[in-house]
Parts: C-alpha cells; structure tokens; sequence
C-alpha cells in the first residue's frame, strides 16, 4: 500500500553542476509556471519556502532579465512554512523574501498573504492561516487549495517545509495549517500540511551541498518512513514532483 502510494506520481529528478546553475534553471521553471497559470487560470497562485536557495532563487528573479518576464500583480504569494517569529527577526521566512524580491519589485500589496507568526500563540497564527487559504481559495469544508506552484527545501534530517521527522504533522489529514512544536528546535513551526502540499498543480524541491547527500539518496531510493523522513510524505497522486538538485547533494543517487 504504501509502495502503491509512492508511486503514484513518478518524481522528476533534475541534477544541476552547481546551485548557480541550480537557480537559473528554478527561474526559467517559476516564469513558465507563471504564465501557464495565468493563461488558463487568470493568475498564479505559489506557496514560497524558507532556505539558502529560494533565497538566491529571490534575488534572481528580482533582476534582469526574469524581473521584465514576469506579470509580478497575477501573482499572489504564500508561505509553505515559517519559524514562529516576528517579521522583525532575520529568521523569519517573510522577512527574507521581502527583502530578497517583493522589496524589489512592484508586487501590489494586497497580493501577499503572509503567516503571521508574531502571534504569541503558534496555533491561533496555524489556524488563522488556515481561515485566511479558506477565503482566498473560498473553499467548502472538506476541500483543500490548490497552488499552482510549491517551493519546498529538504534539510539533512529530512524535513520539508516544517514537516519534521516523528512529529504529529507529518500525518495530519484534515488540517491546512499547523503548528506543530519541533522538540529538536525547542520551538514551534508553521507550516503547510501534506495533503495541502500534496494538491498542487507542481511541487518544485530545491536540495543542494554534499551534507544532504545521504538523506537525499534515502528519501527517494530508501524505504518508505516518512517519520523519519518527511520529505517522502509528498507524493502527490496528480500533478507534478520536480526536484531540482546539485551534483554535490546528487552524488550517491542510482539514477
Ligand atoms: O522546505 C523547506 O526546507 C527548508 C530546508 O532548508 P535549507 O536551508 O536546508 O535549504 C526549511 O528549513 C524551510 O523552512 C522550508 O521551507
């Protein structure tokens, strides 16, 4: 069963020289993403991840020429997970994109839908997120969103967006929003839920630097334990997997 599930979207697997190389090719992907959403939807819906590389993923595409090609007011921008902090701490997830890219470039205001994780409260800010994916996507009781886009990185314990190994979250079904509380951060996480994650229209990973190159091989050519490695919990029964890779983080894949 569980294998059956696994397989039930074959993830593509892209592996790059460098996270350079890495980053322009994730820029040509978020601008073809961009328009074929416009095109048949009237706008682009993406859920942005934390991390090094969305982070030069930001930058790059608040520059030339990626900056001209995108149709910045058809974009509306979520979050897929933030550290339970104010915007005002340099780890928050907003904080970095607004300095990385919608300082950068005329996003109208109303477009930027962030988790507003300076309530003292994890879970009122998880389920306030929740209400406000609700409204955008005015959805009925059991539906879940569907982003046409979703960034997620991996770190070397396996985690996505802020799905870590052995927490409650990993199995959450109902929920769009969570607040799980990560025992080996001494803190609580935001974040998207599985089956959120796993509604839409493409999931675009990011995995660079040799560190990740054990759980990488794990995660997509080991056993199926997504307690242990969460990333394995995405695996979408339409749409799209697409991970993106470095040859450092690549170097110990079969394939
Ligand atoms: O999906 C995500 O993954 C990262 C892992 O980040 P990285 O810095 O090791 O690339 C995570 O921490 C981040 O919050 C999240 O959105």
């Amino acid at each position: 069963m569980q294998e059956l599930i696994r397989s039930q979207v074959k993830p593509e697997i892209q592996v790059f020289a460098n996270a350079e190389a890495l980053t322009q090719a994730a820029a040509a992907e978020f601008v073809q993403q961009a328009h074929q959403a416009i095109q048949a939807r009237g706008r682009f819906t993406i859920a942005l991840s934390g991390g090094s590389t969305p982070k030069s993923l930001y930058a790059l595409l608040a520059t030339q020429p990626w900056r001209n090609q995108i149709p910045w007011n058809q974009i509306h921008f979520f979050w897929g997970d933030e550290r339970h902090v104010p915007p005002s701490d340099p780890s928050n997830n907003f904080r970095m994109t607004q300095e990385q890219l919608l300082f950068q470039v005329p996003i109208p205001q109303e477009n930027v839908y962030r988790i507003k994780a300076e309530n003292p409260d994890a879970k009122a800010a998880a389920a306030e997120y929740e209400q406000d994916l609700r409204q955008f996507f005015q959805l009925q009781e059991h539906q879940f969103p569907r982003f046409d886009l979703v960034l997620l990185g991996m770190g070397a314990n396996g985690h996505t967006a802020s799905l870590f190994p052995g927490t409650d979250a990993v199995h959450e079904q109902t929920r769009l929003v969570v607040a799980p509380w990560v025992e080996e951060l001494n803190s609580y996480r935001i974040t998207l839920t599985p089956p959120v994650i796993n509604n839409a229209v493409e999931i675009l990973f990011f995995v660079t630097g040799a560190e990740k190159a054990t759980t990488l091989k794990a995660v997509l050519e080991g056993q199926y334990q997504p307690d242990r490695l969460p990333a394995q919990i995405i695996s979408p029964t339409q749409g799209r997997v697409m991970w993106m890779i470095d040859q450092a983080a690549a170097h110990l894949l079969e394939t």
